[in-house]
């Protein structure tokens, strides 16, 4: 099972993450599915460097099965494509903008961030905040499956996104998306913003 396509692509996302800033240090891990296996980007590497051999293959419980030792965060990206079964890839970062979101008071914890724009009702959708857990606790794996069946990206509290896209591409995407939204979000704090309506949004599928 070496899956090098997957691989490629695992490592081309992971760096293009690194090099925009989207993630720093150590940070952040990415997951595509590959039929009833999952490859992972491994604990403790920064997805500047990862090389397409150190991957870690886990399955759909999360259960290490074969490379390096996984994610800490494996749990939760197998929580999110087993709710999720058209998903094939899943993004957690710790960009910036989202990260301040997630350590906001008096959010709705249903709808974290306001449909600013067209793309992001389209992208990412609406938003639920997940309760803080330091990271690796599986604990949060059982709350993040059940939000995850009806939304394609969380918002994990003083943390940041994950994000489950139909392809890694998708992933990507919605979970730039996310940051800019949270950028706009902070940017535009205590000037009168004008949201898309409710109907505008579902139009979208947001
Ligand atoms: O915040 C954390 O510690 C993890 O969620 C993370 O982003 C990086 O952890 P590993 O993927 O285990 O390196
Ligand atoms: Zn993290």
């Amino acid at each position: 099972m070496t899956f090098e396509n997957e691989r490629l692509s695992i490592v081309a996302a992971a760096r293009s993450l690194f090099a925009r800033g989207l993630t720093h240090g150590s940070t952040g891990n990415l997951s595509v599915r590959v039929g009833d296996r999952v490859l992972v980007t491994p604990t403790g590497s920064s997805l500047g460097t990862v090389e397409a051999a150190d991957l870690s293959l886990i399955d759909l419980t999360g259960a290490h099965v074969g490379g390096p030792k996984p994610s800490k965060e494996a749990f939760l990206h197998a929580a999110l494509l087993r709710a999720r079964p058209d998903a094939q890839a899943v993004v957690h970062t710790h960009s910036t903008y989202a990260a301040a979101v997630s350590c906001m008071d008096g959010l709705d914890r249903d709808d974290a961030l306001p449909p600013l724009t067209a793309y992001f009702a389209m992208r990412v959708g609406r938003l639920p905040l997940l309760p803080y857990y330091a990271p690796g606790d599986a604990a949060l794996g059982p709350a993040a499956e059940e939000k995850a069946r009806t939304h394609r990206a969380l918002l994990l509290s003083n943390h940041g996104p994950i994000v489950a896209g139909a392809s890694l591409g998708a992933a990507l995407d919605a979970v730039e998306e996310l940051e800019e939204t949270a950028k706009l979000f902070l940017l535009l704090r205590g000037v009168p913003t004008r949201p898309l309506t409710p109907e505008q949004r579902a139009a979208l599928g947001g």
